[in-house]
Parts: structure tokens; C-alpha cells; sequence
């Protein structure tokens, strides 16, 4: 369970990076993180893509139906110029985001700001997910979480794709994805 680190003296930002399969509960960390420093009594901004709109158009909403309102934007510019002078900023479904996001948050921890990003590491085909490298590269901290092979119950790793579909960008759920471990996510057809 990460605990947040502890400030010595003076204002300091940092970036963390939440990351996995689908279903391996990246929202649901997420939010957890953004209502503890509200009850922190800090300021916090969350933004999520505008493209988004799987389960709802403002809110951002883990599977399990936990949800925390969220300002949704088209680019990563609009996080930096609505995320100054905030303790806080969390970022959802980063995935989606275009690849200035970790100047973005390289830029916000800089002014003191602690940047709290979730997203997928990996497309359906098992490829780094747009911007999240480069964010992974620049993190302080990393958590990479794991869902439960629907296969064979073991730890899983990737999301594999149900649908014949081969554009990167298809949202869904269980309609269309499911998560897997490396094993089966190559094996099982
Ligand atoms: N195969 C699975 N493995 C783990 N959790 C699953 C699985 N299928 C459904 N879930 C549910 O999904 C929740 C995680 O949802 P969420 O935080 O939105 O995940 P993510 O953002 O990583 O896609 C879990 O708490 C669990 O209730
Ligand atoms: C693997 C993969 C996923 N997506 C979409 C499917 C969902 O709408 C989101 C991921 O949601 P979650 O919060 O991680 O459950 O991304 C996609 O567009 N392309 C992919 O390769
Ligand atoms: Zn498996």
C-alpha cells in the first residue's frame, strides 16, 4: 500500500505513477490517493481525456462503480494551465493523453505540486501505451498494480483484446477486454 511520503520543510513536488492491466484497480487507487488529501485538508484538481466517456462524461469511475468528479480536457496544455497554484493534481486514463503530458507533469512538479497519474503501460497488442514511458522514466514513485487472469487465476498483466478491432484507441470493458497473464495473453487464443 503506498504511503505518502512525508515533506521535510518547504514546498516539493513529485510525480506518481499508478499502472497495470485493465481491471488491476489503477482508478480505485487513484481515488483513494485524491480523497486522502482532501482529508489532508490540500487542494486537489483531477483531470481525465474528454475522450473518455466510458461509464460517465465528468466523473471519473473505477469498475467497481467508486467515482470522484474530474474536469474533462482535450490536451495536456489545458492540465498545466488549470492545475497551477494546486497542491494536487490527478490525472486518469493518461493512456489517451498526447505525449507533452510528462512535460506537463515534469513542469507541475516543479512548481511544488504533487502529480498523481494513472494509466495502462500497454496497448491490447502488449506495446508501451503512448506517454506513460516517458512518465515512468520521470516518476519518483511507481506502482504497478495486477488484475486476476480470467483464464487461469494467476496474476494478471496484459489486457487482451476480445474483438477483432485493430485501432489502439476502442474503449470498453468486459465487453470487449479482458485481463490476462503473460502466459495466457499469448497462448490462449
Ligand atoms: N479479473 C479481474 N481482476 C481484478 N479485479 C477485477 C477483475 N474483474 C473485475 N475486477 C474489478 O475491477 C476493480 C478495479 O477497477 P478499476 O480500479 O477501475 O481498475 P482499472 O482502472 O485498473 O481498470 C476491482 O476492484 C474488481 O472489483
Ligand atoms: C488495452 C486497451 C484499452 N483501451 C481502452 C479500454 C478502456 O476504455 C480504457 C482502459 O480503461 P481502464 O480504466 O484501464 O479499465 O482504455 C484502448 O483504447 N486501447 C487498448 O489497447
Ligand atoms: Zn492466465
Amino acid at each position: 500500500m503506498f504511503i505518502e511520503p512525508s515533506l521535510t520543510g518547504g514546498r516539493r513536488g513529485w510525480i506518481e505513477v499508478i499502472c497495470g492491466s485493465m481491471f488491476s484497480g489503477k482508478t480505485e487507487e487513484l481515488i483513494r490517493r485524491l480523497k486522502r488529501a482532501r482529508i489532508a485538508n490540500l487542494s486537489v484538481e483531477i483531470f481525465k481525456p474528454a475522450m473518455d466517456t466510458r461509464y460517465d462524461e465528468q466523473n471519473i469511475v473505477s469498475h467497481d462503480e467508486s467515482k470522484i468528479l474530474s474536469t474533462p480536457v482535450e490536451s495536456s496544455q489545458q492540465i498545466l494551465l488549470l492545475g497551477q497554484g494546486v497542491d494536487v493534481v490527478g490525472i486518469d486514463e493518461a493512456q489517451f493523453f498526447d505525449l507533452e503530458l510528462p512535460n506537463v507533469c515534469d513542469q507541475l512538479a516543479q512548481t511544488g505540486i504533487r502529480v498523481i497519474v494513472a494509466g495502462l503501460d500497454m496497448t491490447y497488442q502488449g506495446q508501451p501505451f503512448g506517454p506513460i514511458p516517458d512518465l515512468l522514466a520521470q516518476a519518483e514513485y511507481i506502482t504497478k498494480l495486477h488484475a486476476i487472469c480470467v483464464q487461469c487465476g494467476n496474476i494478471a498483466t496484459h489486457s487482451f483484446r476480445k474483438s477483432s478491432d485493430k485501432s489502439t484507441v476502442l474503449l470498453g470493458e468486459k465487453d470487449l477486454y479482458e485481463p490476462r497473464c503473460r502466459y495466457c495473453y499469448h497462448n490462449v487464443p
